[in-house]
């Protein structure tokens, strides 16, 4: 079986998670999705206090050779154990995740084309974008209600860490994208992507 892989990546608040979880309501089983942020680097030897400091946006903040592992794995028809990750805890949790190989696998996360072995190994490069403020005004809603934060520290670690790395590392990689798309919910994206995993899971191969 040919595996597809698509990457899609984008600033923090882009709507990434947005449009991968559209794409997999619409097939279900028939792909697989791992998250990037799922190979944040186990940190058990450290305490919280410094967990709540680090630099999450920085490449070296991922287990990124797991990920190549396992997606070579997937790619060789291997189911694989996927870690996953707790961001009220800043640390991997003790769960795993059964993930089974498909024709069609997405992986998503803001550094994933930073990465050149990890870059080089997507047939379909998407990059979502949105503008900055957009970015940070969702970042905190969603980070406040879901990630167990509150505003105070949510715009220390943005101005500290998530903005500068993003000029550093995520926005050079747009130009490497196949395709730049300006919203998550942008439903014409959606629907030309759609079609694209629809004739890649209906081909022979
Ligand atoms: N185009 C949009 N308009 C309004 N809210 C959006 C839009 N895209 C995403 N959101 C919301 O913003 C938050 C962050 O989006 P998400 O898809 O998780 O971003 P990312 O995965 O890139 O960090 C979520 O609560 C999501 O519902
Ligand atoms: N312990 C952590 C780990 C990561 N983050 C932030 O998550 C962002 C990436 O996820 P998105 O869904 O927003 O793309 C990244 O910007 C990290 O700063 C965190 O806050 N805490």
């Amino acid at each position: 079986m040919k595996c597809v892989l698509i990457g899609i990546a984008g600033g923090t608040g882009s709507g990434k998670s947005t449009f991968t979880n559209r794409l997999k309501d619409a097939f279900c089983d028939d792909i697989a999705v791992i998250y990037h942020d799922n190979y944040y680097k186990k940190q058990d030897g450290i305490s919280f206090e410094e967990r709540k400091k680090m630099n999450y946006d920085h490449p070296e903040a991922f287990e990124t050779e797991l990920l190549l592992e396992q997606l070579r794995s997937l790619r060789a028809g291997e189911a694989v154990d996927c870690p996953v990750y707790d961001y009220s805890m800043h640390n991997r949790s003790q769960d795993v995740v059964k993930v089974e190989p498909k024709k069609v696998i997405l992986v998503e996360g803001i550094l994933v084309f930073a990465d050149e072995r990890l870059r080089s190994m997507f047939d379909i490069k998407i990059f979502v974008e949105a503008d900055a403020d957009e970015r940070i005004l969702r970042r905190v809603i969603r980070d406040v209600k879901d990630r167990g934060r509150d505003i105070e520290g949510v715009v220390e670690q943005y101005l500290t860490t998530v903005k500068p790395m993003h000029y550093l590392y995520v926005e050079p990689t747009k130009p490497m994208a196949d395709v730049i798309i300006n919203s998550g919910m942008n439903e014409v994206a959606f629907q030309l992507v759609k079609t694209n995993i629809e004739k890649i899971l209906e081909s022979g191969n």
